[in-house]
């Protein structure tokens, strides 16, 4: 049995060409799908997909129509002097339409899975849309493509109704090996059918396999590489290993300092609202030069004034000014881009590109910068956070504090005029959170640009900040200077939100004195009491034990203090505390009070009840809200 073996070269021809276009084509619409707020999306994307579950003698039908001499395209290659029904074009144009679902849809899917935050984070670094496609979403959805290219190469190579309907089945021209499969059944040639059934079997199969293999291959890479998976270009790669030690060594030299204001240093007003289904934030501060933190319970909008500051969420109207430069005004139609409000921003999960070693992602916000000093900047960034022999390992290779100091390092490394720090510490042990703020009040000392943290931790804030806001469902209740916000937190929710345990709604007696209803008691109070005042509040580590209960010489606010049960810490003692008489059960307290385990073992030696003291000078007059 002799065989032509031109159906093969023409299934090869076609599916290779089928496939380059379906790549192009599949990555194009998927990127464009990633991206589109079009009301028509679902039904533009119903379209990309109809190939994929019509019968392909629909497809054929549908090209016959647009693609035959009466068609629109017929009639406008005719006038160019040529056809493509019935002509090796037509195969590949089949072929390209049955596999460009496959391409978009797992390019789509490849795109979807990549960490939004990258990509975020991507923009506050100053990179275009065009760079991010490239440098970040294209290289991290690799493995999914290389699974769509596969699926449509093979699919490509299979085509067989819609093939026959628009190139039919001229052997020598069209005819492709589905077709040979097809005739050579049909005229009883099982030997010349089997050989055609082997081949496209193996190339299908080989295809998917060799795909498979370098998928595994891919991923160990990834989890355990030692060079780069995407070879990227030479410019956004600095050679780090050509920069002396002789260079400024920030790290090093920085004499430690707390992060005072600074006098000169530029600020930023905002003044923003969100609205979202379910939420609305609204807030409005102004901040020079100094490290703020962003208080507030989870769901308060902490993040979201980030990401509207950051320019990854549009705020619904207001206005963000930093150094003078309007990055947001609704009114005046101004908004300015992420990748141009020269914002760094560190997030919980510190979004470090996963492909990229630890000075690649350094020197990511720094592609302005020419090579050598790019490499200079870099190495001062590790310097500065002590990763200096860290610069070639994949974020993978490192520990998460190591990870936190690579994040805050490439945010700072293009000299942001306004550094944001979502909850940077989150992820971490005690021991390390500790280590770590050490670490960012040196950073932040040589740091000129104002600083936003957030955190969820009050003493973390308040070790870190100069000036705190906090946040209450959505709106700013408290702003000011750190020990002002804690000293006199003003209302309820903010003594709440700063950690104050204790509070009781009050009836005003005169004017320093008022009846605490939950507390059973009279409190002598050392600010005035105002009418608007409802509550009474005391932090727990505020609370005095006294030595002996002396009812003539007691100080005032003096009450006996039963203890209804402990909670024990490392280092610290809660007490509930009953005034007045012996509780009835264990839900039965008053107070909670913080003492030191030291003293904690002389209180528990002595009978009760104890002598407790709520000091006039401690107590908090709170207004509601
Ligand atoms: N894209 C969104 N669409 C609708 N609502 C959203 C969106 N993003 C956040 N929200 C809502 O906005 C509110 C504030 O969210 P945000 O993430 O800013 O809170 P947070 O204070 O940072 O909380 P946490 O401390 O838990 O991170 C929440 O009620 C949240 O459900």
């Amino acid at each position: 049995m002799v065989t032509e073996l031109t159906p093969l070269w023409i299934s090869l021809k076609t599916a290779g060409l089928a496939t380059i276009a379906t790549f192009i084509l599949g990555i194009t619409a998927a990127y464009w799908m990633l991206g589109t707020q079009s009301p028509w999306k679902l039904v533009i994307e119903s379209i990309f997909i109809a190939p994929l579950i019509l019968p392909p003698t629909v497809v054929g039908f549908l090209l016959l129509l647009l693609f035959g001499k009466n068609g629109p395209v017929g009639k406008l290659t005719a006038e160019l002097g040529f056809t493509i029904v019935f002509t090796w074009y037509a195969a590949v144009v089949t072929a390209t339409v049955v596999s460009f679902p496959l391409m978009y849809k797992t390019a789509l899917g490849a795109f979807e899975q990549v960490d939004r935050h990258l990509l975020q984070v991507a923009q506050t670094l100053g990179a275009s849309k065009r760079y991010i496609f490239w440098r970040v979403l294209l290289p991290l959805s690799i493995p999914g493509i290389v699974a769509g290219t596969t699926l449509a190469f093979a699919r490509s190579l299979g085509e067989f109704g819609a093939t026959l309907m628009l190139a039919g089945n001229i052997p020598g021209q069209t005819q492709t090996i589905p077709m040979a499969i097809y005739f050579a059944t049909e005229a009883g040639a099982m030997q010349e059918a089997w050989l055609w059934v082997s081949i496209i079997l193996s190339l299908s199969l080989s295809g998917i396999v060799a795909a498979n293999m370098w998928q595994n291959h891919y991923e160990t890479r990834v989890q355990g590489r030692h060079s780069p998976v995407i070879a990227s270009s030479p410019s956004a790669h600095p050679s780090i290993g050509a920069v002396t030690v002789s260079q400024q060594e920030p790290g090093q030299s920085l004499p430690f300092c707390y992060p005072e204001q600074r006098k000169n240093a530029p600020g930023i007003e905002v003044k923003l609202q969100k609205q979202l289904a379910q939420f609305t934030l609204d807030v409005a501060f102004t901040a020079q030069g100094e490290t703020v933190g962003l208080l507030g319970a989870s769901g308060s909008g902490k993040t979201m004034t980030l990401r509207c500051l950051a320019g990854v969420e549009t705020p619904t109207q207001g206005r963000i000014i930093l150094n003078g430069r309007t990055l947001f005004d609704s009114q005046r139609n101004i908004n300015v881009p992420s990748h141009e409000r020269k914002v760094g921003l560190v997030l919980q999960n510190y979004a470090l590109f996963p492909h990229l070693t630890v000075a690649e992602n350094i020197a990511f916000g720094l592609r302005h910068l020419p090579a050598h000093r790019r490499s200079i900047r870099v190495r001062q960034q590790l310097l500065l956070v002590n990763l200096e022999k860290m610069g070639d390992r994949y974020p993978h290779q490192l520990s998460g504090g190591q990870q936190q100091r690579v994040a805050l390092a490439r945010a700072l490394a293009p000299e942001p005029d306004i550094l944001l720090l979502d909850e940077p510490f989150s992820a971490l042990d005690t021991h390390l959170r500790h280590e770590l703020e050490k670490q960012l009040l040196k950073t932040l000392a040589s740091y000129q640009g104002f600083t936003l943290f957030v955190s969820h931790n009050l003493e973390e804030a308040y070790r870190l900040c100069q000036k705190l806001l906090v946040l209450n469902q959505g709106k700013l209740v408290a702003t000011g200077d750190k020990q002002a916000v804690f000293d006199h937190p003003n209302t309820l929710t903010i003594a709440q939100l700063t950690g104050c345990k204790n509070y009781s709604p009050i009836q005003p007696i005169d004017r320093h004195t008022v009846w605490a209803l939950d507390w059973q008691c009279t409190l002598q109070t050392m600010a005035p009491v105002s009418s608007s005042q409802t509550h009474i509040g005391v932090r727990a580590h505020q609370i005095r034990f006294l030595d002996s209960f002396d009812q003539e010489h007691s100080p005032i606010n003096t009450f006996p203090g039963w203890v209804v049960w402990t909670s024990e810490t490392p280092h610290r003692m809660t007490v509930y505390l009953k005034l007045g008489k012996p509780p009835l059960n264990e839900d039965d307290y008053h107070l909670q009070a913080e003492v030191f385990k030291e003293k904690w073992e002389i209180l528990r030696q002595r009978p009760q009840p104890w002598p407790v003291c709520l000091e006039p000078r401690r107590l908090m007059l709170l207004h509601p809200g």
